[in-house]
């Protein structure tokens, strides 16, 4: 393995392993896996980039620090000769952590100071500027993350916010050293490195950007930030004739299907009423189930009462309900409820044939995804930007997809079925 990734939740890991297998437009990505968990044995020996997906976006900060350690420690037994520390683009973390411990802990256990740390995604609008982050035309703090319900966003200035996080300083190389090209990024971050700032945040406007930060990096043993950080990344070891860039087919996966959302963003909340105007969708009244009048079976005999429609079963609901139902019940509570109905619904779903599965939300995706008991992901082709058709081989295989809360089209659920069963996707011929 060449590149070793670690994901601080499910859906990012699947949006970085799919910028990974993608590549550069022409020169194509890595043969790329997606480990759920830290896997217990090696990889195949074709693997050239391994992601390890965690579960550690909103755990306490030893946790999170122990398994992307943990992770470090199989990737390198692999034989990575570089490792990404993927986060959200949205830099989801409170002032407590965890992207600046993890980030720490990884660049020290690494010997690595001046590390990028760039959660920039501009295909879905994610930029930085002045070390400020951008959602669409919005600061971040404007964009609707401030209301998430684990980890509300509530500063812009990402450099002041890590820093609130880590224990060393943490530098900023501005734009205007960015666009000066991947030898000037390379000197601001020796000179970084120099005055002792472990991370340093990194200015991205574009994918030029990003792909003059990965050049810069070629040689970094530590980088970090959001999938958009690994555009750059595949062309390093292509050009130094490492890997091939050639893509293994996808095979799309026939059969039963089902759509579960926990996420409460903007974008879900869109896809969700675009779905319910033409299929079958279930809201869960979340005080029923807080109250144990919902339960697993009501879910999954709504989904077997609708096969074949492509049914939804959400729990999404808008800021103001979400406030209300944390008031009554406590935050972790109904977070840690609603993943568990989830995750067994989903259980209980794929043990009666349902074979293709969209779930929306990072923590709910790592809830269902590890109740499902799979251990790696082949990537298959993007349904929308970030966000890939997978693949779990098995006796009967399961196609899933796991979006992001804010990413995907309006049409995103159906679209989504529609590719993992086989359909073209985006930019692919008919
Ligand atoms: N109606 C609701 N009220 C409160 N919390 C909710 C509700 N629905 C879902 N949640 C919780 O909110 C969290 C959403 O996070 P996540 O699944 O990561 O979505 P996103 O990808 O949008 O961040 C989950 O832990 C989920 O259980
Ligand atoms: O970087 C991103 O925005 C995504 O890959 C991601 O991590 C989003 O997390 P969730 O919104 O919790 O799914």
């Amino acid at each position: 393995m060449l590149l070793g990734v670690i994901a601080d939740d499910f859906t990012g890991a699947s949006d970085i392993a799919n910028t990974l297998a993608k590549g550069l437009p022409g020169s194509g990505g890595l043969a790329t896996t997606q480990f759920l968990g830290v896997p217990s044995r090696p990889a195949a020996v074709d693997c050239e980039a391994g992601v390890v997906s965690l579960k550690s976006r909103s755990i306490p900060v030893a946790e999170a620090v122990a398994q992307s350690l943990a992770a470090l420690a199989w990737l390198r037994a692999q034989g990575c000769r570089q490792i990404v520390f993927k986060y959200c683009s949205t830099f989801d973390s409170t002032p407590a952590g965890n992207i600046g411990p993890v980030g720490e802990a990884l660049a020290k256990a690494l010997g690595a100071q001046g590390v990028v740390a760039c959660p920039a995604f501009p295909t879905t609008g994610r930029t930085v500027y002045r070390g400020h982050l951008f959602v669409g035309d919005r600061l971040l703090n404007e964009s609707g993350l401030e209301h998430h319900p684990l980890n509300p966003m509530t500063d812009a200035d990402i450099r002041r916010w890590l820093a609130r996080q880590c224990e060393e300083p943490v530098g900023l190389v501005d734009w205007g050293t960015v666009r000066r090209g991947s030898d000037a990024i390379r000197a601001a971050l020796a000179a970084a490195a120099t005055r002792g700032e472990r991370l340093v945040i990194v200015d991205a406007l574009s994918d030029e950007d990003l792909v003059a930060i990965g050049a810069a990096s070629a040689e970094a043993p530590l980088v970090t930030g959001g999938s958009g950080i690994a555009l750059g990344l595949p062309q390093n070891f292509i050009a130094a004739g490492l890997a091939s860039g050639r893509r293994p087919a996808f095979i799309g996966v026939g059969g039963p299907e089902a759509i579960l959302a926990g996420s409460c963003s903007r974008a879900t909340l869109a896809q969700i009423e675009r779905h319910r105007a033409g299929h079958p969708v279930l809201p869960i009244d979340v005080d029923a189930v807080m109250a144990g009048r919902v339960a697993v079976a009501d879910l999954v005999a709504f989904v077997r009462g609708h096969a074949g429609r492509a049914p939804l079963v959400f729990s999404s609901a808008s800021p103001e309900k979400v406030a209300r139902l944390q008031a009554a019940h406590g935050r972790e509570a109904v977070a840690t409820r609603l993943d568990g109905l989830f995750a067994e619904t989903a259980r209980a779903l794929v043990a009666g044939g349902i074979r293709r599965l969209v779930v929306a939300g990072g923590e709910t995706s790592g809830a269902v995804v590890s109740a499902l008991g799979l251990d790696a992901l082949a990537i298959g082709p993007e349904i929308d930007p970030g966000v890939p058709a997978l693949v779990a081989d098995g006796e009967k295989p399961l196609a899933l997809a796991l979006k992001s809360g804010n990413f995907g089209a309006e049409d995103f659920f159906s679209k989504a079925l529609a590719v993992l069963g086989g359909a073209p996707a985006r930019g692919e011929a008919a």
